[in-house]
């Protein structure tokens, strides 16, 4: 696939896939043979949009309109796949999930709806895992889309709510949920912490490595937990052992650490099987730096996986291929 500007041209276009998560909203104009021409990313998260349930809704119509305009597709030409949150209680309408375990084969993964502006669009039907403890999908199972193939593997998708997905060839067996990214940011905003753990700007380069392997081995080595482990970020640039730029990565390295411990442990009969990371580059670096720590090698998922999912899913079910209404 190919990655092209923030616009394509006109008529270009077979397909809108719409990543739309809790924390970021991320759009694709797509080719009808799954190219990227042209992607926007919004910090427009399901999570960030307030009010009733009407205004939720005439907001999520307006972002939706603004990314169309700014992919340079006209609403309503050109199927639109919605993914991720926006099919929950928390977003725009929610859609029934499958149950695992269930193959990934794209089909009755789709549900239509007309918005208010009269245009269809399609919802992407989560996975739920039952048990006494219940798990959820939404968003994620494209990405699964794009990466299964006939090789039994565990698959990572960090994120707000990390998943660690079991997967023989292209069947979902079952899968665990850590709120990685959801704590991260809750502990380093709201918390004592934050004086000390602001979020650095990575553009600038400011993660440091030494930190986040600190973070890393307290948590391979906890002896009270994650809990317990939270507060060494209080207390090490306290005592000026790790310096205040280095609290973010130092927590981040406790927090991926315990995930990681964590996910080990629930998937410990499986853990010969290959590992595949589904993220950015720089989310990609911190958990092979993880795994590494532990001796294990990891592979990395296509880049727009997401994008690329959305696209199996939609010309299985026939719509790239002209059969839109
Ligand atoms: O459907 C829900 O309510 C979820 O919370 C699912 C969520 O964990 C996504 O899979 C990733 O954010």
């Amino acid at each position: 696939m190919t990655v092209g500007g923030p616009t394509c041209r006109a008529g270009e276009a077979a397909l809108v896939a719409v990543d739309w998560g809790t924390t970021s909203c991320r759009a694709y104009a797509m080719s009808a043979s799954g190219e990227v021409l042209a992607e926007v990313d919004r910090p427009a998260g399901v999570g960030s949009v307030t009010g009733s349930a009407a205004e939720r809704h005439a907001e999520f119509e307006r972002v939706l309109a603004s990314i169309l305009d700014s992919l340079g597709v006209a609403a309503g030409s050109v199927p639109t796949v919605l993914g991720g949150m926006i099919g929950s209680s928390a977003g725009w309408l929610e859609v029934p999930t499958r149950e695992v375990p269930c193959r990934l084969d794209g089909g009755r993964d789709l549900v239509e709806h007309r918005t208010g502006r009269g245009h269809t669009v399609y919802l992407v039907r989560g996975l739920h895992q039952g048990g006494d403890v219940p798990g959820l999908i939404r968003g994620e199972e494209a990405q699964l889309m794009a990466v299964a193939d006939e090789r039994d593997r565990i698959v990572i998708l960090p994120g707000s709510h990390s998943k660690w997905v079991l997967l023989t060839g292209n069947r979902v067996e079952s899968f665990a949920t850590f709120m990685t990214g959801e704590v991260l940011a809750a502990v380093s905003e709201h918390t004592i912490l934050r004086a000390f753990a602001a979020r650095p700007d990575r553009a600038g380069g400011s993660f440091s490595t030494a930190a986040f392997a600190r973070g890393l081995e307290l948590a391979e080595s906890s002896r009270g937990g994650l809990l317990a482990d939270l507060f060494a970020a209080r207390t090490l640039p306290l005592a000026g052992s790790v310096a205040p730029a280095e609290t973010y990565p130092l927590l981040c390295g406790i927090v991926i650490g315990h995930e990681l411990s964590g996910g080990l442990e629930i998937h410990r009969r499986y853990c010969g099987r290959p590992i595949t990371i589904v993220a950015r580059a720089e989310i990609l670096e911190e958990y092979r730096i993880a795994f590494a720590a532990k001796g294990i090698a990891v592979e990395a998922a296509p880049p727009e996986a997401a994008a690329l999912g959305m696209w199996r899913i939609a010309r299985s079910h026939g719509l790239v291929d002209g059969r839109h209404p």
